[in-house]
This record gives C-alpha cells, structure tokens and sequence, in this order.
C-alpha cells in the first residue's frame, strides 16, 4: 500500500500557524511585508508570483509587487532591488526565476541583502547554510525538510538519494539532509547506473526537470518518494516520477499536484516573518 503524502494539507497548516505569528506581531505594530519581483511573461511564473501574492495577503502581510517587462536590463532590475532593499517596509525580497536570458541570476539575487534574501538563494545565504550556520534557507528545499518532519520521517540515520544538483533545489537540499543527520547521495540525469544509487535510499528525492525519470526499477519497496519535478502535460500536470507505476512500491510519495510546491510558498511565509523579526529568533523549519 502506498501513501500519498497531502503536502497541501501540511502547507495550509504552516500557512495559518504564519497568519497567527503575523496578527500577534500586528498589535505590536509590525507587519512583514514581502516585494516580488517578475521580469517578462513567463506564464508559469506568473502563475506562481500570482499564488506567492494572495499567499501573503492571506497571511496578513504586506505586498509589494515590481513587474519590469521581458526586455529589462541588468540595471533596470538592480535599480528595483537596491529601492526596495532600502524601503524599512520590505521584510523580504525575491527575484522569480527564471529570468530572461540577457540577465544574470547569481549577480541580480547577490543585491539582495542577505537580511531580505528569503529565497535564501544570495551567495552569503548558501555560504551560511554549507557551513552549518544560522541563516535563512530556499524554500523548496525547506519545505521538503518540513514535510517529512510532518509525516514522521526520521532523517537521522536515513539514507536519502538526491537526485538533481540544481541550485534551487539538490545543492541546498543536500547541504540541509546533512545538517540533519542523513546520509546522503547525489546523482542526476547523467548519472550511468541511477538505479544503483537509488535503490539502496529510504528516501529518493527527485528534482531533475525530466519528466518520468523514476519509476519503480529504481526504488526500494518501501521507500519515501519526494517528486519536486512539475511538467504542464496533454494529461495534466506530472512530476519527475512515474507515480502510477510507483504504487505499492514506493511506502509514501508526493503527488503532483498538492504535494511539494505548496510547501515551497508556505516555506516563502515563515521565512517572511522569520525576516521581519530581524534574526531575534533562531531559524527553525516550521513543522
Ligand atoms: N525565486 C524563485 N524562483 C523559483 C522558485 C523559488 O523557490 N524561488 N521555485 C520554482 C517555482 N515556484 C516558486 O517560485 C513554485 C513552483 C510550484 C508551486 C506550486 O504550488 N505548484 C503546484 C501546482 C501549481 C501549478 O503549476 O499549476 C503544486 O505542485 O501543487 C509553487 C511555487 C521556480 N522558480
């Protein structure tokens, strides 16, 4: 029997418990407030700024939105940064990605000061995080952390196979699952004999942007499941695993739709609130 795990449910748990921090932080005047940046049209990612804004509103907080069109320069954007790195009502900055190919993600996102970075994407943010320091972390990767946290997924002492080395998602999720313990092993698409790898893992997180690219020759019976992969199909959304040839194999795994992505914007909230309390707290992922 395989569980499906309601990532849904678990985000709109974090997502009241951010609102209820949020209204008590009101009556002592402050509200967060979180500036997301779109550059051009891309229609997946107006879909997801679109869902990070009533997300933000819903929480009580404060939405502040820049929308700079496809052909915007390097300094057309650093200049909307640098403003709303100065305004004292912006908690948190995020730069959607992908961007237009004339501009440089990593030297963009690097304006960002690492106080407001709650993307946790600035070079200082993942210096912080690969040496095991307070600071704020990515979101996907986060919401991963707190939604095996929710299911009651020992991470210590588990061996966890990512696969993907992107930097939104496997780099920073490697670097987290250590932190917690976890003995963890790295592949991606290129990697020659993935089953090998995969096989012996209790947890396969997969973020590769390869649609299928697991199915049950490469997971254990068993095993936790983790699909970060979202494709647009004839059939509907799909993720980077074969979730139907997956059933009684995989012990749990995440659907495609309502199971990681949401985690990623109620992980964008807490780190939000986490942001406008200025560090006087310890960073935690929200369980
Ligand atoms: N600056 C960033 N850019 C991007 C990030 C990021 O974390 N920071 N991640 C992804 C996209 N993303 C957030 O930006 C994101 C992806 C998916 C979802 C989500 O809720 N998906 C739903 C399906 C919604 C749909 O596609 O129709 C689900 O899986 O249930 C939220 C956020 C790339 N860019």
């Amino acid at each position: 029997m395989t569980t499906t795990i309601d990532g849904a449910r678990i985000a709109r748990r974090i997502r009241q418990q951010v609102a209820a921090e949020v209204a008590a932080a009101a009556l002592s005047g402050t509200v967060p407030g979180l500036a997301t940046i779109l550059v051009g049209d891309d229609p997946a990612s107006a879909v997801y700024v679109a869902a990070k804004r009533r997300a933000i509103t819903e929480a009580g907080m404060r939405d502040f939105h820049r929308h700079l069109p496809h052909h915007a320069t390097h300094d057309d954007v650093a200049a909307v940064i640098d403003a709303l790195a100065a305004d004292p009502e912006v908690s948190g900055i995020l730069l959607q990605l992908p961007l237009p190919v004339q501009l440089d993600a990593a030297t963009l996102i690097d304006r960002i000061p690492v106080t407001k970075d709650v993307d946790g994407l600035t070079t200082t943010s993942l210096g912080l995080l690969a040496r095991g320091e307070q600071g704020l972390r990515p979101c996907t990767p986060s919401g991963i952390i707190a939604l095996l946290d929710a299911e009651g997924i020992a991470l210590k002492g588990a061996h966890v196979a990512v696969v993907g080395w992107g930097e939104l998602v496997g780099r920073p999720l490697t670097h987290l699952l250590l932190s917690r313990g976890a003995t963890v092993s790295v592949a991606h698409e290129h990697t020659t004999d993935l089953a090998a790898v995969t096989r012996p893992a209790d947890i396969v997180v997969v973020a590769t942007g390869v649609p299928g690219l697991i199915g049950p020759e490469h997971v254990r019976h068993g095993a936790t499941v983790i699909d970060v992969g979202i494709h647009r199909t004839s059939a509907g959304l799909r993720g980077d695993a074969r979730t139907g040839e997956l059933i009684d194999v995989a012990g749990r795994i995440t659907p495609v739709p309502g199971g990681v992505g949401p985690m990623t914007i109620a992980i964008l909230l807490a780190n939000t609130l986490y942001a406008a309390e200025r560090g006087t707290r310890p960073y935690t992922v929200p369980v």
